[in-house]
C-alpha cells in the first residue's frame, strides 16, 4: 500500500496521531509519503526529526498512491481535496481538529481503524464536488475551481446586502436580495448551508441546494435542485466587488462578474469504516434527531 500523508498545522493532537500511524505502519507493507511542507512542520516540533526524515514526501500525488490520510479536522480535509483532484484516491481524515464531521477517525482509533482499511473492511462514499467558471476570469480560482462543501457568493467590506441574479440551465430563478447565496453540495449541507437554514441532503442524493444568507425577504427559502443544473449567478451591490468561496478558499470578483457553478466531472472518494456512517455521524456529531423520548 502506498499512503500518503497530509497535515497543515500542528496542536496538541498533531504529533501523537502522526507518530501512532506512522509507528503502526512501519510494522505493515506500506510505503508512507508525507506532504513536504507538513513534513518540515513536524520536524520542527518533534524531538524526532531522524525518524521522520527516513520518510519520503511529495509536493503533489499520481495515481501510485492507495490513500491518502488527512491529520487535522474539517478544514485539513477541505484542503486535502486540492491535492487528489481527480485521481480518484481515497481520503480518511484523522480528527486532531474541532467537530470532525469529515475528518472521522478520533486519535485513540488510529491503529484500529488503519488495520481495518489495511484489511479492506471499510466502504467508499462517492461525493460530487462543484465547479466554477467565471467571465472574465480570475486567476485566483482558475487552477483550484472545485469544492467538495460549497461555492458561495457573498458581500465584502460592506453591511449592505447584495443582489445575487441567479438562473437555473439558462432560466431566471430570481435576484436574491441578502448577504449571500450558498450553492451547495449534500456534504456541504451539513457546513455553511445547514447554518444558513438549509435542509440536510444524504451524501447519494443526486442534488445541490441554493441557501440564501440572510435573505430580506420572507419568502426566499432554500431550493434543492438536480446536481445535473448549471447554476448561473451575478452579484451587483453598491461596492464594486464582493467574495466568493469554494470551501475555505476566497477570492474577490468584480460585482457584474457572470458566475457559473455546475457538478465537477470526478467524485471525492471518502472513506467509512464498517462502523462509521453518514446517519451515525449525523447524530453523533450534529445531534441531529436528538429525543429524550428515544
Ligand atoms: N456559519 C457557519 O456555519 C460557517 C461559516 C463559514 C464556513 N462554514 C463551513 O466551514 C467550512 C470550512 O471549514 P473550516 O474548518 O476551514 O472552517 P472553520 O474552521 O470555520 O470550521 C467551520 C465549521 O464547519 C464544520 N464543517 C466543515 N465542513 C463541514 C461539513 N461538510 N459538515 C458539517 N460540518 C462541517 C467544521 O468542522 C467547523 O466546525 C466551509 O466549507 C463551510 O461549510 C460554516
Ligand atoms: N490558522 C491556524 N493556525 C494554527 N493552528 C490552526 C489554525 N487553524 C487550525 N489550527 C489548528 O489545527 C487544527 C485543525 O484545523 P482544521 O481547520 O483542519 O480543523 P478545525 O476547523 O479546527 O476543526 P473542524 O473543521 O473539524 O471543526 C485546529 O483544531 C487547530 O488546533
Amino acid at each position: 500500500m502506498k499512503l500518503a500523508v497530509f497535515g497543515r498545522f500542528n496542536n496538541k493532537y498533531t504529533l501523537i496521531s502522526v507518530d501512532t500511524l506512522l509507528n503502526y505502519v512501519a510494522q505493515k507493507d506500506v510505503e508512507v509519503y508525507i506532504e513536504s511542507e507538513f513534513s518540515e512542520l513536524i520536524k520542527s516540533v518533534s524531538t524526532k526529526r531522524d525518524f521522520y526524515s527516513t520518510f519520503e514526501t511529495f509536493k503533489s500525488l499520481d495515481e501510485s498512491f492507495d490513500l491518502l490520510v488527512s491529520i487535522g479536522g474539517d478544514g485539513t480535509i477541505l484542503r486535502a481535496i486540492t491535492f487528489v483532484m481527480d485521481l480518484d484516491i481515497p481520503i480518511v481524515g484523522i480528527n486532531t481538529g474541532r467537530l470532525g464531521f469529515l475528518a472521522t477517525i478520533q486519535v485513540e482509533d488510529i491503529e484500529k481503524a488503519v488495520q481495518n482499511i489495511i484489511d479492506g473492511k471499510y466502504r467508499i462514499s462517492e461525493r460530487s464536488l462543484l465547479t466554477i467558471e467565471t467571465s472574465p476570469e480570475n486567476d485566483d480560482i482558475l487552477d483550484l475551481n472545485f469544492a467538495l462543501n460549497e461555492i458561495a457568493v457573498s458581500r465584502k467590506n460592506t453591511t449592505s446586502m447584495i443582489t445575487v441574479e441567479t438562473l437555473l440551465d439558462g432560466q431566471y430563478l430570481t435576484s436574491y436580495w441578502s448577504d449571500g447565496l450558498i450553492v451547495s453540495t449534500p456534504t456541504g449541507s451539513t457546513g455553511y448551508s445547514l447554518s444558513c437554514g438549509g435542509p440536510v441532503i444524504t451524501p447519494g442524493a443526486n442534488s445541490f441546494v441554493l441557501t440564501p444568507i440572510a435573505p430580506h425577504n420572507l419568502s426566499a427559502r432554500p431550493l434543492v435542485i438536480p446536481d445535473s443544473t448549471e447554476i448561473q449567478l451575478k452579484v451587483d451591490g453598491r461596492e464594486e466587488q464582493h467574495l466568493v468561496s469554494l470551501d475555505s478558499r476566497i477570492a474577490t470578483l468584480d460585482n457584474g462578474t457572470i458566475i457559473k457553478v455546475k457538478k465537477a466531472d470526478f467524485k471525492i472518494k471518502m472513506i467509512d469504516l464498517l462502523d462509521e456512517s453518514f446517519l451515525k455521524t449525523l447524530r453523533k456529531k450534529m445531534l441531529w434527531g436528538e429525543d429524550n423520548r428515544n
